[in-house]
């Protein structure tokens, strides 16, 4: 890794870090001011749409070589929050107050927090085990609450969408053509019983691997 390369990824990961962190004390902040969780969307949405849509180059950066993660995983892992966010969030005011959101915001804000520190601290080659632990021990429970809230958004986003016929055309129109965003979120939750059982199994694999009491030994050794 040159210098600058290295110098490129370690200010991506400060930033996002710092990003999600003000993603996390905008929400506290919101919740301790008001007692209760309805305006945790609209105190979180614009730094949440900034930063999340900013790991769109977290793909580029695994397709370009500049970091050793799968393409495939990471691309699936931004395309479905990608779509939460700009397909369903967005475009559906209801699922902004719902509970779906708040498990989304807090599994994603405390994954990303940990992630990125742990990206930047790693090039630094100043890890703390705890932190290890937590990004490799968390998901854990992070993961699937995620994937509920994100299913509850979609689940919630359903009936609008239909009775709205949101990003939908029916016939007879020029192009002959009709579309029916409906069935595209019908759709999109068969994915999610296909892929996330892939994307847990790949974090346990990972977990096993950096956790393993022989990876922590030559970690100890090496420094
Ligand atoms: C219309 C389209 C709809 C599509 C719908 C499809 C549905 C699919 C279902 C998907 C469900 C996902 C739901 C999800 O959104 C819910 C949540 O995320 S909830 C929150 C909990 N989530 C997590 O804990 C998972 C977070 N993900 C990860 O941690 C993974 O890292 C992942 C991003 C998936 C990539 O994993 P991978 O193992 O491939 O890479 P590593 O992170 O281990 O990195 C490999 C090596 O590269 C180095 N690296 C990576 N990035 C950086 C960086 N930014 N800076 C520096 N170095 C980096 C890393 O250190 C590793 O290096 P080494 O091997 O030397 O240790």
């Amino acid at each position: 890794m040159n210098g600058l390369h290295r110098a490129y990824l370690l200010l991506y990961n400060v930033i996002l870090a710092a990003g999600w962190a003000s993603i996390g004390w905008a929400a506290v902040r919101e919740y301790n001011q008001s007692g209760h969780v309805n305006h945790l969307f609209r105190a979180t949405e614009k730094s949440l749409f900034i930063f999340q849509t900013a790991a769109v180059l977290e793909v580029l950066n695994a397709a370009l070589g500049l970091v050793k993660s799968s393409v495939m995983i990471t691309a699936f892992q931004v395309a479905s929050r990608l779509f939460l966010i700009w397909g369903v969030l967005s475009p559906v005011p209801q699922t902004q107050n719902s509970l779906g959101y708040v498990l989304i915001l807090c599994a994603w804000t405390v994954t990303e927090v940990i992630r990125y520190t742990f990206y930047a601290l790693n090039q630094l080659n100043m890890t703390p085990y705890l932190l290890t632990y937590l990004r490799y021990t968390l998901f854990i429970i992070l993961y699937p609450m995620g994937v509920t809230g994100e299913l509850i958004c979609i689940a919630k986003a359903l009936p609008v969408v239909l009775s709205a016929k949101l990003y939908s055309w029916g016939l007879p129109n020029a192009w002959n053509l009709s579309f029916d965003y409906y069935y595209v979120l019908i759709g999109v939750i068969p994915l999610y019983v296909i892929f996330f059982p892939q994307l847990y199994s790949h974090m346990f694999r990972q977990r096993k691997k950096i956790l393993s009491p022989r990876s922590v030994d030559k970690e100890v050794k090496s420094r």
